[in-house]
């Protein structure tokens, strides 16, 4: 099965013609400014408009009231809506069903009592993304979790690997987990925020020739 790959935290062109000329499938913009990595709305839809049909467009919100997020999936249009934040179940299935959109949560796993509450979002959207505990920020955080907590668990529903994965641990991490789906940021930068062209290049390689 071919691992699909979501380059995250793009905000130059620069950095999104790299990231879909090595074959990204999902290109993340984050909307949330406290992050390194956030991107005004008018310059996330120009990106935005670079990916189409070429991969997806996946726009990050963190406990984004309804008339941001409104506005942000308005200005941006994205393919697909990836909640960061503390976003109840409810919430994304409303926006799921309101907007027909796919949905995304991205899921701390600190530990396996964690990964089991994640059971809340069954059926309410279409992709649970498992990343490390927040830090200072709630994603983004370049550090992994301990990936054989995944392997034990019962997954009900599509999901993906997020959290410290880099071009020289994405490998071992697609084949400790089996995940269909791997995302990486800080793995792909030169410092937080600014994209590294042959990082992006090295880690979609990494993730083929896994
Ligand atoms: O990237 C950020 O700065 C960010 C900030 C706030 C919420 C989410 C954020 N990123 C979300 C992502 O999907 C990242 O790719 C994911 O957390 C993995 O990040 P990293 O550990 O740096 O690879």
């Amino acid at each position: 099965m071919t691992t699909q790959i979501k380059i995250c935290g793009i905000t130059t062109s620069e950095a999104m013609s790299a990231a879909l000329d090595a074959g990204a499938t999902h290109i993340g913009l984050v909307y949330f400014e406290p992050s390194p990595r956030h991107i005004a709305l008018p310059d996330a839809s120009r990106l935005r408009a670079m990916a189409r049909g070429r991969a997806k467009a996946v726009l990050l919100l963190v406990n984004a009231d309804i008339e941001t997020t409104s506005r942000a999936i308005e200005a941006v249009k994205p393919d697909v809506i990836q909640f960061h934040g503390n976003e109840t179940p409810e919430w994304c299935a409303l926006v799921s069903d309101q907007l027909k959109l796919e949905v995304w949560k991205a899921l701390g796993v600190k530990d396996a009592p964690t990964l089991a509450k994640s059971a809340r979002y069954d059926g309410k959207v279409d992709r649970l993304l498992f990343d490390a505990p927040a830090k200072a920020l709630p994603g983004g955080t370049g550090t992994s979790f301990d990936w054989s907590l995944l392997t034990e668990f019962d997954h009900q529903m599509p999901w993906g690997l997020a959290g410290g994965l880099t071009p020289d641990n994405v490998a071992e991490a697609i084949r400790q987990t089996g995940t269909g789906l791997v995302d990486t940021s800080s793995g792909v930068e030169s410092a937080p925020g600014v994209k590294d062209e042959a990082k992006i290049r090295a880690f979609c390689e990494a993730v083929r020739a896994a």
